[in-house]
């Protein structure tokens, strides 16, 4: 399915970016500041197979998951909580050094961002990574000329899968659910899009708490952005 079949022959009139999994395969520096904060710690590293599957839901839900070392956290007591809120603190200590080091821009991503943007189509990252990190990852990786904004998880009051940090890129875009689409790579885009009203293509390539994206009902499912040309 390409973006003009989604929208009858027209191209969107915004254009919204998941980044961890969709645009940037990021998930071996997020394993590395998750194993070096675990480490700090005196507990056993995570690994790469599992951060995977961890990444999405943003930096604190990580980090709950890590110490938990499943994916199913249960909330915790005081002294728990102070355990968490000292990873917390190493954790953006280490990736804040990791963010980049081994960060990929995915194939077919800089063919779709650059259709687009010659398409005149506005685009804003949505991401649940927090904020501090997205522009310098972005400059790294070159891509930081195409947003016109930048959504991380601590930007706004919610994150994915709350369709709010979508709707407010979409209006600051001059979107409208209707004419806007989100890319994505997992379940929190597709059910923030579906709850926005906004169309939604998932990639088979990304994370997704390691499920398949098929089962998600985003409206199209690609293996590359550059399918969407
Ligand atoms: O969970 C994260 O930190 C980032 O996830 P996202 O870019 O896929 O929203
Ligand atoms: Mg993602």
């Amino acid at each position: 399915m390409t973006l003009k079949g989604l929208f009858n022959t027209h191209w969107p009139a915004a254009a919204l970016f998941d980044l961890d999994g969709t645009l940037v395969d990021s998930a071996l520096d997020l394993a590395a500041a998750v194993d070096q904060t675990l480490e700090r710690l005196d507990r056993p590293p995570a690994g790469i197979d599992q951060v995977h599957q961890w990444v999405g839901h943003g930096a604190a839900i990580l980090i709950r998951r890590a110490l938990a070392g499943k994916a199913d956290w249960q909330p915790a007591n005081a002294a728990d909580e102070a355990l968490f809120e000292e990873a917390m603190t190493l954790f953006f200590q280490h990736y804040e050094i990791a963010n980049g080091q081994h960060a990929k821009v995915y194939s077919g991503v800089l063919e779709c961002l650059n259709r687009l943007q010659q398409m005149n189509c506005p685009m804003a990252i949505v991401t649940n990574k927090p904020e501090q990190f997205v522009a310098p990852l972005l400059k790294q990786l070159k891509l930081d000329g195409y947003f016109q904004l930048i959504i991380g998880g601590d930007t706004l009051a919610s994150k994915k899968p709350n369709p709010e940090p979508l709707l407010y890129a979409m209006e600051k875009l001059n979107g409208r659910p209707a004419t806007t689409v989100m890319v994505g790579d997992s379940a929190a885009d597709v059910q923030a899009a579906k709850a926005a009203g906004i169309s939604c293509v998932a990639v088979t390539y990304g994370y997704n708490f390691g499920n398949p994206v098929q089962a998600l009902g985003a409206n199209a499912v690609v293996d590359s952005l550059s399918e969407l040309l």
